[in-house]
């Protein structure tokens, strides 16, 4: 057993307070959590995650183990990670990894600051990966920062959107009765063939579940199952809720859960997966303005912009307030900026805006997207001198790829008339909606006129 990145920071209170939600549907949430937790007296439990990642994704078809492919060029894994990590009250996370994979998901661990990590090997089969999770963590022994915990949730590595109520609701019902999982209604009806190949039995879907994950168990319910499962069990079992039921005699309460809970296991599921990622991170622009210049073309830009992307939180920044935004790190954080140059072309607002990204690690997770839009006057200058004095940006936006900011350039011809600059605006919004949903970097650089 080995633990992640040094000084691995560990929560502060490292369990939920379940004890007050003792008898309550597993329909409690987070807040209900935070209200437990005010209560005088009531205890906070310890839980750990164990995530097997030691499969080799033989149904992706492609050579690289899933766990390990990239979405938006980050492994798989790292975005179940976060995932966990976002909730504070998981203490240990124990990750399965095959021992060729230890030091790629070392690096993983490195490079995208994840903490709370601890690696065991991989077992052959799911079943004794886990059985591996679970031994790491009942050790307690005082020599590893590992301590059993109370309350264990097994997770699917490959499963990257877990929220926090699902998990809260999966470890509040283990508490009460022993063992708990996530389910979710069927999509196809399940049949059983027989041997010559014919229907033999049709269960009826609306009676049946997919059991999904995050699951959770008293820790020593699902350890004693591992302990005296069946060899053919830990080699051909898929369930781990039915070892808790057929070797503990526990019961595993079901929770119904989200629909964001499947595993990647086809290619397909990484398309799915890498749209719905970016989808998550182009719910907000900031558009980024020194307040001295010109209003007005902004003003009617915003507009545009708010047309073209009107799902999406548009708040505009002086430089100093964007750069304490960037600073900030929650989950609410903007990835996608707009930088706005009026009749200048020394980059001056967006220079400072990509030294401020710079300084932060706010593009160690996602690409960041900066769109730097310029004003100008086309009958001042001839357009291909402008263009001549942009081309800053192509230098520039190689050296931003390296760090995962994507740097597009859009110019607007201000002298127009207003129905053609109304025009040109739209089309500038149109454009900014899309580099930021695609988030292509083949255009990084490009200087796109409106
Ligand atoms: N010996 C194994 C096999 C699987 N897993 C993990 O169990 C999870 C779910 O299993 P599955 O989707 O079957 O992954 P693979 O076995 O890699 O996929 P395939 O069956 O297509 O090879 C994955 O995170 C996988 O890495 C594991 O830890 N150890
Ligand atoms: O590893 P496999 O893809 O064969 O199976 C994993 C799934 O069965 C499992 O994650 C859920 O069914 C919950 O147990």
């Amino acid at each position: 057993m080995e633990r992640g990145s040094p000084g691995a920071s560990r929560p502060v209170e490292p369990g939920p307070c379940l004890s007050s939600l003792r008898g309550a549907e597993p329909a409690a949430s987070a807040s209900t959590l935070s209200a437990a937790r005010a209560q005088p007296g009531s205890r906070v439990i310890a839980v750990a995650a164990v995530l097997p990642a030691g499969g080799c994704g033989e149904r992706m078809g492609v050579p690289t183990p899933k766990q390990f492919c990239p979405i938006l060029e980050r492994p798989l894994i790292s975005y179940t990670l976060q995932a966990l990590e976002r909730v504070y009250w998981i203490k240990d996370i124990v990750v399965a990894v095959t021992r060729e994979n230890m030091g790629a998901m070392r690096n993983i661990i490195q490079k995208y600051q994840h903490t709370r990590i601890s690696l065991v090997e991989a077992g052959e089969t799911r079943h004794r990966s886990i059985f591996n999770g679970l031994k790491a963590l009942a050790k307690d022994q005082p020599d590893t920062q590992l301590s059993k915990p109370e309350v264990v949730i097994i997770h699917d590595a490959v499963r990257p959107f877990v929220e926090e109520d699902v998990l809260l609701k999966v470890v509040a019902a283990a508490k009460e009765h022993g063992a708990a999982g996530a389910i979710r209604p069927l999509v196809s009806t399940v049949i059983s063939p027989s041997a010559d190949g014919c229907l033999e039995i049709s269960l009826e879907r609306a009676r049946h579940r997919a059991s999904e994950m995050p699951q959770a168990f008293l820790f020593d319910v699902i350890y004693e199952a591992y302990r005296q499962c069946s060899d053919y069990d830990l080699e051909f079992g898929t369930e781990c809720l039915h070892l808790a039921l057929k070797y503990s005699h526990t019961k595993a309460k079901l929770v119904e859960g989200p629909p964001d809970l499947w595993k990647v296991t086809y290619k397909r599921d990484l398309y799915a997966a890498e749209s719905i990622i970016k989808e998550r991170i182009s719910h907000a622009v900031c558009v980024v303005m020194d307040p001295k210049q010109d209003k007005e073309p902004v003003d009617h830009f915003l507009e545009a912009l708010k047309n073209e992307l009107n799902d999406v939180k548009i708040e505009s920044r002086e430089p100093g307030q964007a750069g304490r935004d960037i600073q900030q790190s929650n989950l609410e954080q903007c990835y996608n900026f707009v930088s706005m140059n009026i009749m200048m072309s020394d980059f001056q607002e967006t220079r400072k805006l990509l030294h401020m990204l710079e300084e932060s690690n706010l593009s160690i997770l996602y690409p960041v997207v900066v769109v730097s839009v310029h004003f100008f006057d086309f009958k001042l200058v001839p357009l291909s001198q402008k263009m001549e004095s942009l081309m800053w940006i192509r230098e520039s936006a190689k050296e931003m790829k390296k760090r995962n900011i994507l740097l597009f350039g859009l110019i607007i011809d201000y002298s127009q008339g207003e129905q053609k600059l109304q025009e040109s605006l739209r089309q500038g919004a149109i454009i900014i909606a899309s580099l930021i949903k695609e988030r292509s970097s083949a255009l990084v650089g490009q200087l796109l006129v409106a």
